[in-house]
């Protein structure tokens, strides 16, 4: 049976925090379909910032341990990020290294790498036998390797990839064990090694939409340092290193996940979305059920997030447009993550040669067939001698209360604006809650741009789809540009399939007369109209913009309801508008205030930031929508 021995680590220091890196992986032209450059980027090795959704000329700053940019080689990722908690599992203590991040952002790459550019999984054990050999301090030292995967809430054993589910059990010390898994013993990295590659052969991945490799499950790779005093009493210690890809957060609606793959996926979100809800609940602090057992995940990394070990959570993040609502998420939980406090304790053993004890059942002890190291020991008194001052809870009853470690986190964001950490304060204390919010957010968004998009290649949208092209950061830094679409680009020809029906029952003129038409029905009034020659010929009429194919009537009853939300809008109401965000909703009060009303729609663009572009792209986006309703 482990115990638990307290220890400071050294410098008198009684505690370790989950130390939170995050990475930018290259910009790929590939995964930017629309070729609208990067949402987010690095300031300075600490902070980074993104677009903020509520308002594109604002973005959002972060402040983290590390920030990892594009061209961060994964040396320097390792010996910044990773090497300096290794020395720990040495001294009988946990630690663990994680990618968490949404899928295709690099996780696999940071922890794994390619023969070419090792990750942080082959690093980290070359590193530990280094370790290992250069001690000369009257311990025996030896290194064992497991190696598992989670993978649809089954824990399977990837060194005998034959088995069956594995049970997870915690002993009374709370070291979580898995009878069964099997544990290799190592003499060398090469011996790592030799068992490691084809191992991960055994790791569930698959193709979707977003990730041609894309890893189904997670994977945790636990090496085991145990160490023996060579002279009595013979004290034993066990220093366990989790190393953990895990499987990335994914949207069905971008991967096109159907079938296994969609299962797959809940159970992959369901275990990443229980990870954030512990992490809410340790962040909460004393008192506050943490929901371990509520994933098989979160269950394994008990001792390793939020308990006694040494974390580090390096965050991958891409920085294309199609992962935005991910890659904010991804930030807001890192930032979080970043406020657990880990207090650091020795498990060791005391052996008493003189003493036999009947070897405990395996089903009490929580020990494992995959610890032979300990069960070699069969007489041995195993005392507690709980620590001094580590409690099993990480939190002290002296911890802050959420609000005040919101409060914490925004300070730590020494580089924002105030209305920015504001912003974040916000974000922080209702994120679950946020991350639904734009889920949703980004289905609207999707949907109506694929309504824009449609209506832009039948020719609907003229000149007026350019607005779309501005960069939309607007700071004192360069701006991040929106790459230019391909404006050269042919129109795609779209053959206009018509229901029989549909033009026998309703003849063009019908069509025009009907109020708030929905636009798929102006959409087929326009392909109707297409296939009849009108007496002017109308092939002859130049189209001039999107505005030219709307009902007039229906037209400037949206222009009259937006100058009257303009003029006598309140602050909420204002921000309901499409593109319009907290600062430009204040600056048309201020407008208004000092002007008095607006007399026309287009009085908006006197308005700081307001340009022709962005005008005719707000009353589109507002027409649009409000036709939609
Ligand atoms: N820092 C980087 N430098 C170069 N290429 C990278 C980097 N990060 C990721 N890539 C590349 O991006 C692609 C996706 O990365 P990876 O498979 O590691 O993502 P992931 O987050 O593990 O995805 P999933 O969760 O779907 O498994 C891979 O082709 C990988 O080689």
């Amino acid at each position: 049976m482990a115990q638990r021995v307290a220890v400071s680590d050294g410098g008198g220091r009684k505690t370790s925090r989950v130390r939170v890196a995050v990475r930018l992986r290259p910009y790929m032209d590939k995964q930017d379909e629309k070729g609208e450059g990067p949402c987010v980027r690095g300031l300075d090795s600490q902070n980074l910032e993104i677009i903020n959704w509520r308002n594109a000329t604002e973005t959002v700053k972060y402040h983290f341990d590390a920030f990892h940019g594009e061209q961060t080689t994964q040396q320097e990722v390792f010996l910044s990020s990773v090497k300096p908690i290794l020395s720990h599992i040495l001294n009988g203590q946990n630690a663990s290294v994680f990618a968490y991040g949404p899928t295709g952002a690099g996780k696999t790459h940071t922890m794994l790498g390619s023969p070419e550019q090792p990750g942080v999984i082959p690093r980290a054990v070359r590193e530990v036998f280094n370790l290992v050999k250069t001690k000369d301090d009257g311990w025996d030292y030896s290194v064992g390797m497991s190696y598992l995967e989670i993978y649809n809430e089954k824990v399977l054993d990837l060194l005998s990839p034959g088995s069956q589910d594995l049970p997870i059990r915690e002993d009374k010390d709370k070291n979580i064990l898995i009878p069964g898994l099997t544990e290799t013993p190592l003499s060398s990295f090469s011996d790592f090694d030799r068992h490691f590659i084809p191992a991960s052969l055994n790791r569930t991945t698959a193709s979707t939409k977003l990730n041609q490799r894309s890893s189904r499950s997670h994977a945790i790779l636990l090496i085991k340092v145990v160490r023996t005093q060579l002279a009595l009493p013979h004290r034993q210690q066990t220093g366990k290193l989790y190393l953990v890809d895990l499987a990335g957060s994914e949207d069905n609606r971008r991967t096109g996940n159907q079938g296994i793959r969609l299962k797959e996926s809940g159970a992959i979100n369901l275990s990443l979305f229980t990870l954030s809800k512990v992490v809410d609940s340790l962040n909460t602090g004393v008192g506050v059920r943490v929901p371990y057992r509520d994933s098989k995940l979160t269950r394994l990394l008990q001792d390793s997030l939020g308990g006694s070990a040494h974390s580090v959570m390096i965050t991958n993040i891409a920085p294309e447009y199609k992962y935005y609502f991910d890659t904010f998420s991804a930030l807001n939980f890192a930032a979080k993550s970043k406020l657990i406090v880990n207090k650091p304790f020795v498990r060791e053993t005391v052996t008493v040669p003189a003493l036999q004890v009947k070897r405990p059942r395996e089903d009490q002890t929580g020990e494992s067939a995959a610890e032979p190291q300990k069960k070699r020991q069969k007489d041995v008194k195993k005392t507690e001698q709980e620590a001094a001052s580590p409690p099993a809870h990480p939190h002290s009853p002296s911890e802050l209360s959420v609000m005040d470690r919101l409060l914490a986190l925004e300070k730590l964001m020494m580089s924002c604006q105030e209305k920015d950490r504001l912003n974040m304060l916000k974000h922080v204390a209702q994120s679950r809650k946020e991350i639904q919010e734009l889920k949703e957010k980004q289905r609207e968004f999707e949907s109506k741009a694929m309504l824009l998009n449609r209506l832009a290649s039948d020719g609907v949208m003229g000149e007026s789809s350019s607005a779309s092209k501005e960069p939309i950061f607007k700071n004192n830094n360069a701006p991040l540009q929106r790459k230019q679409p391909n404006i050269n680009k042919p129109k795609k020809q779209q053959a206009v399939v018509q229901p029989l029906q549909v033009s026998q029952l309703q003849p063009l003129q019908q069509i025009a007369v009907v109020k708030k038409q929905s636009v798929c029905v102006k959409k087929k009034e326009k392909k109707l109209s297409d296939q009849f020659e009108e007496p002017e010929g109308k092939e002859n009429i130049k189209v001039n913009g999107w505005e030219s194919q709307l009902d007039t009537s229906v037209l400037e009853q949206s222009r009259q309801t937006i100058l009257r939300i303009l003029n006598t809008g309140s602050l909420k109401e204002l921000k309901e508008l499409q593109q319009i965000g907290d600062k430009k909703a204040k600056l048309i009060l201020g407008w208004r205030e000092i002007h008095g009303h607006f007399t026309k729609v287009e009085d908006l663009t006197k308005i700081e930031g307001m340009t022709e572009k962005r005008f005719s792209s707000f009353m589109k986006a507002n027409i649009l929508s409000a036709m939609g309703k």
